[in-house]
Parts: structure tokens; sequence; C-alpha cells
């Protein structure tokens, strides 16, 4: 029998995960409409979703066929993806094929270790995608029973420095260093960055931003017509 693991790899495998979020208080964050996105991206060939909190992992989860890769956010500072087993066992429960956690080395809101998560998550039947920020932490990631290691957390946390576009060279290494697979995510912003991505050595790759964030997009030109 094919595990969960296999499945869910070989139908990302080459592909495109969408990931339909919203920050707090932006007009998008309302579940009928990230639900809506989600099924734009089924229409567009996408082969999963990523998705944020319980309630809209649950509700992308009934309105396609696509695996859900959910996570829930609490907070935006510190370890704030998927921060404890709580939150990765609420969102496995929602029906998230995929868990979605923090997998730096920083401290956890209650105490736990990575494998502890990675742990309940299997126990639940879900799988766990490890964000990582470092060559170091996916190779521990991976060591601790994450089935896919993704670069999210790439020049968002301490020590690993900020950059305008996809950290590539992290993709490279982390694929060159590791035997699961390894997923291309944040700042990818055009199909060319998501081609390169794979050509690096991903095994799949995240987009959010350049396709599911109006008011971000919005901003991006509005800013650009600003005269100096
Ligand atoms: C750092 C962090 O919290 N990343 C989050 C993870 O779920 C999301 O806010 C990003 O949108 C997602 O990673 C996709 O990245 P991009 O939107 O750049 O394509």
């Amino acid at each position: 029998m094919t595990s969960p693991s296999h499945r869910f790899n070989d139908a990302v495998a080459g592909r495109l995960i969408v990931s339909c979020q919203a920050p707090e208080g932006d007009p998008m964050r309302h579940t009928g409409t990230l639900v809506r996105l989600a099924l734009a991206a089924e229409a567009g060939g996408a082969a999963a979703v990523r998705a944020n909190a319980p309630e809209v992992v649950a509700a992308v989860a009934a309105a396609t066929p696509l695996p859900v890769v959910g996570l829930w956010k609490d907070g935006d500072t510190g370890v704030y993806i998927t921060p404890t087993v709580r939150h990765a066992l609420a969102v496995a429960g929602a029906g998230a094929a995929v868990v979605a956690a923090d997998a730096t080395d920083r401290p956890r809101p209650d105490g736990s270790v990575f494998a502890d998560l990675v742990r309940a998550v299997h126990e639940a039947g879900a799988l766990v995608m490890a964000d990582v920020s470092t060559l170091e932490e996916g190779v521990r990631a991976a060591r601790e029973g994450a089935d896919l290691v993704s670069t999210t957390l790439s020049g968002y946390v301490p020590g690993s420095p900020a950059q305008d576009g996809p950290d590539l060279g992290l993709v490279e290494r982390l694929a060159a260093a590791i035997g699961v697979p390894v997923v291309a995510e944040g700042r990818i912003a055009t199909p060319a960055d998501a081609a390169a991505a794979l050509a690096r050595g991903a095994h799949s790759v995240v987009v959010g931003t350049a396709i599911t964030a109006p008011t971000a997009l919005t901003r991006a030109f509005s800013r650009a017509l600003v005269t100096p």
C-alpha cells in the first residue's frame, strides 16, 4: 500500500502549491473568500493548497479535492507558525493532509520540541512540513521525522538575513543535504522564479502573495507610482 507520505509527495512533485492566506485585518481574511481563492488555485492547476487556521483548513478541505497543507498562525513574533502540539493537532483534526510548523530552534510556547510535534501529527495520521530558515534547521528537522522541509522562514527570523527574492541558494543546499523533499517557499514572485526553484532542486513550490494577496500587490503598484 502507498503510504500517505508517498501519496502527497507524488501529488505535488514538480508542481505548485498555492498559499491562500490573508493577514489579520485584511479584507480578504474571510473564510468564504479564501475558499474561493483555493477553488481558483485548483482551476488554475495547483496540486495543493496551503491554508491558515482550523476553520479555513476545514472549509477548503470540504470544497476542493486538493490536499491541504494546514498551519495555524498565532501572533507574529517568535514561533508563530503552528507553535504548539495543540495547534498542530487542531490543524490535523480539521482535515489537513500535511501540517506545516515552525522548525527553527527557538523555544516553543508550550515547552515542546519539534520532534514532539512530529510524533503527535504522525499519530493523528497527517504529515509534517518543517518550515525552516537555515540549512542546519532543515537537516535537523529531516532527522527528527519531517516529511518535507520548506524554506518558508528564510529571511524572517533572527540569523536569517532578509532578502528581496526567493532563497534559492538554501533550496539547493537543502536538496543536496537531506533525503526528504524540499519545498521552495517565500517571495517567489514570478513563474520564472518557480521554475528556477525546481531547477535548483525543489520538489515542489509554494506561492502565496504573488497569486492570492491583492492588497499587498496593489500596495506594491501604488508605491511604485509615488514620485520621490
Ligand atoms: C514568513 C511567513 O509567515 N510565511 C507564511 C507562511 O505560511 C505566509 O505568510 C507566506 O505568505 C507563505 O509562506 C508564502 O510566501 P509568499 O507569500 O512570499 O509567496
